[in-house]
């Protein structure tokens, strides 16, 4: 079977494939994640997730080349990463006591050619009392993290309710990961061994 190479800098992504039972490489790729004018949030992750794959698969095309990218929308912005702490503070104002939605795209590309799929998870937030915003911004959590927060860490006490999928929310939707390697060539389970570590051991 060919190798994957997951091309991500994302510790989450990483994690997340290996409770797959996938063995991988890491290569991040490094693309200019600039949105075009009008474009579209679905359209956007789509092609980033596309374009992260692809410019590891020129380096190894033998390779089943996994690449994916987050955002969170609401009323059709496309919230990234925060640059600075206060912009991470304006982000979470803006989601508190609301609904937004979190668009990952997953791709895998081999020998150039690349597949992508969107999901779409919607999201609700809880009101966000400003002395936890305060708090919250000062632990450094929301800085590396799409729409300045983490499900998986103290951003979890937000989410009044959630629909869709949890490891899209994330990084990496588990089901259309699987999905897409099988369609590449690569069915997870097949490489499944009696005793491989996986994370929940
Ligand atoms: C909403 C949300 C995002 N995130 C993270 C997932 C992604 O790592 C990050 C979104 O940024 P991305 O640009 O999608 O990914 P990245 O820059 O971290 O990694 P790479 O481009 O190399 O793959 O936000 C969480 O960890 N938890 C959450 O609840």
């Amino acid at each position: 079977m060919r190798s994957i190479i997951l091309a991500s800098a994302s510790p989450r992504r990483a994690e997340l494939l290996r409770q797959m039972g996938v063995e991988f490489e890491v290569r991040p790729a490094d693309i200019d994640e600039t949105p075009g004018p009008d474009e579209q949030p679905g359209d956007y992750v789509l092609r980033l997730a596309s374009e992260k794959a692809l410019a590891v698969s020129r380096l190894a095309p033998e390779a089943i080349v996994l690449g994916s990218d987050t955002s969170v929308v609401i009323d059709q912005r496309i919230l990234g990463k925060p640059a600075t702490a206060d912009e991470a503070a304006t982000m979470l104002e803006l989601l508190s006591a609301r609904s937004h939605q979190v668009m990952t795209a997953v791709a895998t590309a081999v020998e150039g050619f690349a597949e992508a799929c969107l999901v779409t998870t919607h999201v609700h937030f809880r009101a966000l009392r400003p002395d936890e915003i305060a708090a919250y911004v000062r632990s450094g959590d929301p800085m590396d993290k799409a729409g300045s927060y983490g499900i998986q860490g103290r951003g979890g006490i937000f989410v009044e309710s959630l629909q869709g999928s949890y490891s899209a929310v994330v990084g990496l939707p588990l089901r259309e990961t699987a999905d897409l390697l099988a369609r590449a060539g690569y069915p997870v389970w097949t490489t499944w061994q009696p005793g491989q570590e996986s994370l929940n051991e």
